[in-house]
């Protein structure tokens, strides 16, 4: 015999955080309503065999929306052995509503009172011991973030489970509000039980519609429902709300003592500043550039550059030893045999004949910086070369016939740990391992997963920023003051909440326009959602930032403001056409107060999010660097089909395919196999951008051209995961396409705008007839945004 366990509650007040203490799992937990969308099931901890389920968050069982709707059928049709009422002691008054219908289930009942390290900080008591006498069922404190209180918590769930002792409902409503309800018991039929016909009347009664569908015969209630109403002037709904906080205020005077404080709280002082009409805004906009900032372009670098280029790379010093020295001694020497007169001479000629490089070459060898020179030397020897011009000589012994700088040897210092591809490639060696499978191991599948995992630290620092705000209570503030904006065109901050997601993961933040109610609305949230840069967009634009912008530091929370600013141009253009026009629906969100996440849930979050990408490296990762890796060493080699080790990548099979269907981006500043082959990747898994110049390798891009591949592979459809998920929430083919096709249109026009404008303005690009085109997007761009809309007319 198994017995189930289930948390209900109101949103926001710590269901999640309670069943992953109980169960050991790892479910999201953030600092705002309407977090939880999905039941989930877990085992309880200790009890061999006690299902805990927790469910979305609910203010009552009359539901509006589609996880709330999770939520009361689970309870209605489902019926657990019994309910924990998870109750947030700071908002008691509000949460009772809900506790006063869930006693109504018939269903044995224990209610646990949370948050009670912020009650006892703030000095406030709730008196356990009446609240149980009035309630009529057993209440306990707990502290579900700190754990106190929580195993008692859940033996006594287990006890009252398998006692089977049925709720009875001990509040009672006025005398004609119960005459009538006790009438309408009497109309049901025989099939619901007695315990549960409370529930059924007073859903009858106040026109419950869904609750018509799971009940099989329905009595006609009509007659009971006019009487009500006569004899209070006001409907049905109104009058039994209004029954429950008569009760509800009846009790709690008995039940609750506050501290006596006019002070303002520290949140709400936090709030002054951060919800601010001006100040809002400039503090988000700071926040995240702060984030990006630190994930992209310092630490997030930093962590990015020794997996890169250490331990998928070269190899490192251990712990940093020697390479001060090493580094030091590079110096001297590239003093002494690289930077000569004679190079210097070469350099200036190339930049007088316009060789691709020649300035960075240039720039190189005046500051005397080996590393830039090295860098330039590697990409552009060639581009010297075919003019005649050959460094080579200058650099006489400096460089061996392999085309490798023979300065010092940096495993000579400290103890050096070298790289996996050196570590492979040995091993390869030693056992005479063939050149393709020496090839497809190392400049296949360990530069491609390479190439994606060296992004990880970036991504988990992102993820721990993230972790923090949602948990502090900061991200709940930003939907709120997304909402006073957005409203002014029509659209509701709900909309907001799947963005802030979103930016770990298209996935869930796809799930999480669930909880908006209107239809039109979470269409187009579906629709626009996955504008945000997600975790996995981030190397793509390290990659950018790092290669063609030399990492400036704006390059990164451009990108999300890149994204933000297409879901709200989106969104006001939309909300004009007929399709989704109409009023935001109330967006009504009480703002939980600040409070300091431990370690551990940040960590935890983190770690959720950041483990999925490792997963993904292992899976998808994996096999489409295998397949970008043949299809570019498979192909005409000269005397037919077959496998080279050098082959151009125009001849290769993907080459060719980028061949065929670069014209489509030429206009976007990227007429390159390379540049096509990633953008096609990318629909797979967008890491595998990155994945594929790990592969293939990376032709320098123009700045502006970069920029406007970035954009383009930003905005354009996400990945085949988000695809899916974006199916599965239109629920309807022909949306799904529209939402495909709408993204891919706006990718490719923004892009197609930034490349020809910003390209004439730094000079990148001539004025030409998709100069005209980008102008006549920009104009028709504007009037959607600024035409009146549909419903005014
Ligand atoms: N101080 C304090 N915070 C808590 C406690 N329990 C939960 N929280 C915090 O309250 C917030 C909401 O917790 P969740 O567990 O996500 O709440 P939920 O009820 O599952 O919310 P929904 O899924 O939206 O219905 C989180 O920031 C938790 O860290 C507690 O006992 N004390
Ligand atoms: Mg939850």
């Amino acid at each position: 015999m198994s017995i189930k366990v289930a948390l209900a509650g109101n949103p926001n007040s710590g269901k999640t955080t309670l069943f992953n203490a109980l169960t050991g799992s790892n479910q999201f937990v953030g600092n705002w309503p309407g977090v939880t969308v999905e039941k989930k099931e877990g085992k309880l901890k200790g009890h061999k065999d006690v299902a805990l389920m927790d469910l979305p968050g609910i203010y009552s069982l009359s539901p509006y929306t589609l996880e709330e709707v999770v939520a009361r059928n689970y309870l209605i049709n489902e019926r657990p052995d019994a309910i924990i009422n998870i109750v947030d002691g700071t908002n008691i008054e509000r949460n009772l509503y809900l506790s006063t219908q869930i006693m109504e289930l018939g269903i044995p009942v224990i209610m646990a009172v949370n948050m009670l390290d912020v009650l006892e900080k703030r000095g406030d008591k709730i008196h356990i011991n009446k609240l149980s006498e009035k309630l009529g069922c057993e209440v306990v404190e707990i502290s579900a973030l700190k754990g106190t209180g929580i195993r008692d918590l859940a033996n006594k769930a287990v006890k009252l489970a398998e006692s089977k002792k049925k709720n009875t409902v001990v509040h009672k409503f006025a005398n004609e509000v119960e005459e009538v309800i006790d009438e309408t018991k009497g109309l049901l039929s025989a099939d619901i039980p007695e315990e549960q016909k409370r529930f059924f009347a007073i859903k009858l009664l106040e026109r419950d519609e869904k609750i018509r569908e799971i009940m099989r015969t329905v009595p006609d209630v009509s007659k009971q429902i006019d009487k009500l109403e006569k004899a209070f002037d006001d409907d049905t709904e109104s009058i039994i709300t209004n029954e429950r906080y008569v009760y509800i205020s009846s009790i709690i005077k008995d039940c609750v003592t506050k501290a006596k404080s006019d002070k303002l709280t520290a949140s709400d002082k936090i709030d002054r500043i951060v919800t601010n009409r001006i100040l809002a805004l400039p503090i988000f906009a700071v926040v995240m550039c702060i984030v990006y900032y630190i994930s992209v372009t310092t630490v997030g670098t930093w962590a990015t550059d020794w997996t890169n280029d250490g331990v998928f790379g070269d190899g490192f010093h251990l712990f940093g030893i020697g390479t001060a020295q090493y580094e030091e001694d590079l110096d001297k020497w590239a003093d002494e045999n690289v930077f000569s007169t004679e190079l210097e001479q070469i350099a200036e000629k190339a930049v007088k004949e316009n060789v691709a490089g020649a300035e960075e070459v240039k720039d190189a060898i005046a500051d005397k910086d080996f590393g830039a020179f090295e860098e330039a030397y590697g990409s552009y020897n060639d581009a010297f070369d075919e003019k005649g011009l050959n460094m080579d000589e200058a650099l006489g012994d400096a460089i061996d016939e392999e085309g490798e700088f023979t300065g010092p040897d940096t495993s000579e210092y400290g103890v050096w740990v070298p790289g996996i591809p050196v570590l492979v490639g040995n091993g390869l060696e030693a056992i005479h391992c063939n050149d393709f499978l020496t090839g497809l191991i190392i400049d296949g599948i360990i530069a491609g997963v390479g190439a994606v995992l060296g992004f990880v630290p970036q991504m988990l620092v992102l993820f721990i920023f993230l972790a923090f705000l949602e948990s502090c209570g900061y991200m709940s503030r930003v939907a709120f003051i997304m909402d006073r904006i957005f409203r002014k065109f029509g659209l509701s901050g709900k909309a907001f909440i799947p963005i802030l997601i979103g930016t770990g993961c298209g996935v869930p933040g796809l799930m999480a326009t669930r909880t908006i109610e209107n239809d039109r609305d979470r269409k187009m949230s579906l629709m626009t959602t996955t504008f945000i840069p997600c975790g996995a967009k981030l190397p793509i634009i390290a990659l950018i930032a790092a290669a063609l912008f030399n990492g400036a530091w704006w390059v990164a929370p451009s990108a999300y403001f890149l994204g933000m600013f297409a879901i709200i141009t989106s969104g006001i253009i939309l909300k004009k056409t007929k399709l989704f026009a109409g009023e935001p629906a109330p967006f009504v969100m009480e703002l939980p107060a600040y409070h300091w996440p431990t370690v551990g849930t940040v960590l935890r979050s983190m770690w959720e999010r950041g483990w999925s990408f490792i997963k993904k490296a292992g899976t998808i990762i994996l096999l489409s660097s295998i397949v970008v890796w043949l299809g570019s060493h498979f192909g005409n080699t000269g005397s037919g089909f077959g496998y080279s080790s050098d082959m151009e990548l125009a001849d290769s099979v993907l080459g060719s395919i980028g061949n065929v269907v670069k014209w489509i981006f030429a206009p976007l500043g990227f007429n390159d196999a390379t540049a096509t082959v990633a953008t096609i990747m990318g629909l797979v898994a967008k890491e595998e951008v990155v994945g594929v110049f790990g592969v293939l390798d990376f032709e320098g891009m123009l700045p502006v051209a970069g920029y406007a591949f970035l954009a383009f592979n930003l905005l354009c459809a996400p990945c085949f995961a988000a695809m899916g998920a974006i199916k599965r929430e239109m629920n309807n083919s022909k949306w799904f396409w529209i939402a495909i096709g709408y993204m891919t249109c706006f990718a490719y026009l923004t892009a197609l705008v930034i490349y020809q404008i910003g390209g004439l303005i730094v000079g990148e690009t001539g004025f030409g007839i998709f100069t005209i085109i980008a102008i006549l997007v920009v104009i028709g761009f504007l009037y959607l945004l600024f035409r009146p809309s549909k419903e005014n007319n």
